[in-house]
């Protein structure tokens, strides 16, 4: 999606420190979720939590660069379903949610993250 004219949206998630909660959150609740776990048995988390970190910013309208490789070329080879997908949508709204984020803040970030669901999911 284009940049957003303002950081607002980055301000509602608290910044980089909220995003940077945000996703720990969201990588306690993959390694807890039965559902999806078994897609990040082989995987660096410490990349994957710096290159989350970095996309999130960057979607919410903050000051960042994403220096992590492309959508589609991370995730083919995974097979992630579409109920895969929803299930990692599910514990991100968890995460945040428990970061006391409002929903309005929650859907925007949603809504940019949403159109690189074509990439992931494996077809
Ligand atoms: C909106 C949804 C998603 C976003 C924004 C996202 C974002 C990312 C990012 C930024 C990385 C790191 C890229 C890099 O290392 O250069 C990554 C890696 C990864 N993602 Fe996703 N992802 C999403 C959905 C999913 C789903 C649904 C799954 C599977 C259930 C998944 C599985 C993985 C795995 C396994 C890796 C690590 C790949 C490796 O170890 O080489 N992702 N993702």
């Amino acid at each position: 999606p284009p940049p957003l004219p303002d950081d607002s949206l980055y301000q509602a998630l608290g910044g980089q420190p909220g995003i940077n909660r945000v996703v720990e959150g969201l990588l306690y609740r993959i390694a807890d979720d039965e559902r999806i776990v078994h897609h990040f048995a082989d995987t660096d988390i410490l990349r994957l939590q710096e290159k989350l970190q970095e996309q999130l910013c960057v979607e919410a309208g903050g000051p960042c660069e994403y220096t992590g490789d492309s959508m589609s070329e991370v995730h083919a080879g995974f097979a992630i379903t579409e109920a895969d997908f929803n299930a990692l949508v599910e514990d991100l709204i968890e995460a945040m949610t428990a970061e006391g984020i409002s929903v309005r803040a929650q859907n925007r970030l949603l809504q940019r993250l949403a159109p690189m669901r074509g990439d992931i999911i494996y077809r």
